[in-house]
């Protein structure tokens, strides 16, 4: 049986719903093996964000190197970066170590307004990490920041992914999470030629920390499968919508997403249809 590797370079979330956690758990439900490059510790939980601790560019590099010279991930994703330092240290380990299928989650900021990456560094992620990318997954206000510009309605929102394609990533997938208003939540590819919705209805619930991390773990699980893209995040779509579908109610206040649903759910389509030939199987014979 093939061995697919995936690998997250990303902040450790305490709380276990988002960042390092979020992705391996993702990874894992997924049937990839999962490996981490951690690039912060955060202190956080379900009420915020109470401290963040950015890893050396030494720590961060020499944990790189131990992945490149001996274990190739078959798709990575980056998450959580803080940097400009950080982002020239990952781009330029991609390059050496001849990496492919890249997924770059921009984070910047947590759901509670917590800053997760530098102003300064929005930039450096323009100039070295976005030519790298197989698909840049930025939420609507992370949208605004890379391209410059107010995100208001649709045609914006496709205006936006065309300059953000312009840095030189293959996908852009604005996801529409933090959409005011709507029925649906809906994310809108770009492929450099044509655009393309994921839609699915919006869940009512406080309970979406992790889910930005969830989604691209998801979709780099996809990739490191040899899933295409628009599979892969046809994938990553259903895995979100069923974690979100089903919180875990813990902690205070926003919670994480359940990272089992997915799977518990298609074990239940696969018992019942395997019951379903037991009794056929049984009425028969
Ligand atoms: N309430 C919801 N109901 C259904 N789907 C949702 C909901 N909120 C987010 N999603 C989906 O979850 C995925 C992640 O989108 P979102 O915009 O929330 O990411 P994000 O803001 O980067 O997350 P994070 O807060 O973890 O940084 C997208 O596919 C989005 O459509
Ligand atoms: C470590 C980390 N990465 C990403 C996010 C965004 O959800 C978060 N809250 N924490």
């Amino acid at each position: 049986m093939a061995i697919y590797k995936a690998l997250t370079i990303a902040g450790s979330d305490s709380g276990g719903g988002a960042g390092i956690q979020a992705d391996l758990k993702t990874f894992q439900e997924l049937g990839v093996y999962g490996m981490s490059v951690i690039t912060a510790v955060t202190a956080q939980n379900t009420l915020g964000v109470q401290g963040v601790y950015p890893m050396s560019a030494e720590a961060i590099e020499r944990q790189l190197a131990s992945i490149g010279e001996d274990l190739q991930p078959d798709a990575l994703k980056t998450g959580m970066l803080f940097s400009g330092d950080i982002i020239r240290v990952v781009a330029a380990a991609i390059q050496q170590y001849g990496w492919n299928h890249i997924v770059v989650d921009p984070v910047m900021i947590a759901k509670g307004g917590a800053s997760l990456l530098q102003q300064e560094a929005i930039e450096a992620m323009i100039r070295h990490l976005l030519p790298l990318a197989d698909v840049v997954t930025p939420n609507i206000p992370e949208a605004e920041a890379l391209s410059g510009m107010v995100i208001t309605d649709h045609e914006s929102r496709q205006l936006a992914a065309k300059r953000i394609h312009q840095y030189g990533c293959k996908n852009v997938m604005i996801k529409g999470g933090h959409e005011p208003n709507t029925e649906q939540a809906t994310d809108l590819l770009y492929d450099g030629t044509s655009f393309t919705e994921f839609t699915s209805n919006r869940l009512i619930t406080p309970h979406t920390h992790g889910t930005g991390c969830t989604f691209a773990a998801a979709l780099t699980s996809g990739l490191a499968q040899g899933l295409a893209t628009k599979e892969s995040l046809g994938l990553a779509k259903r895995f979100i919508h069923a974690a979100i579908g089903e919180p875990l109610h813990i902690g205070g206040g926003h919670g994480p997403t359940n990272h089992w649903a997915y799977q518990r759910g298609v074990r239940a389509t696969v018992a019942a249809a395997a019951q379903a030939v037991t009794t056929e199987r049984g009425a028969l014979g």
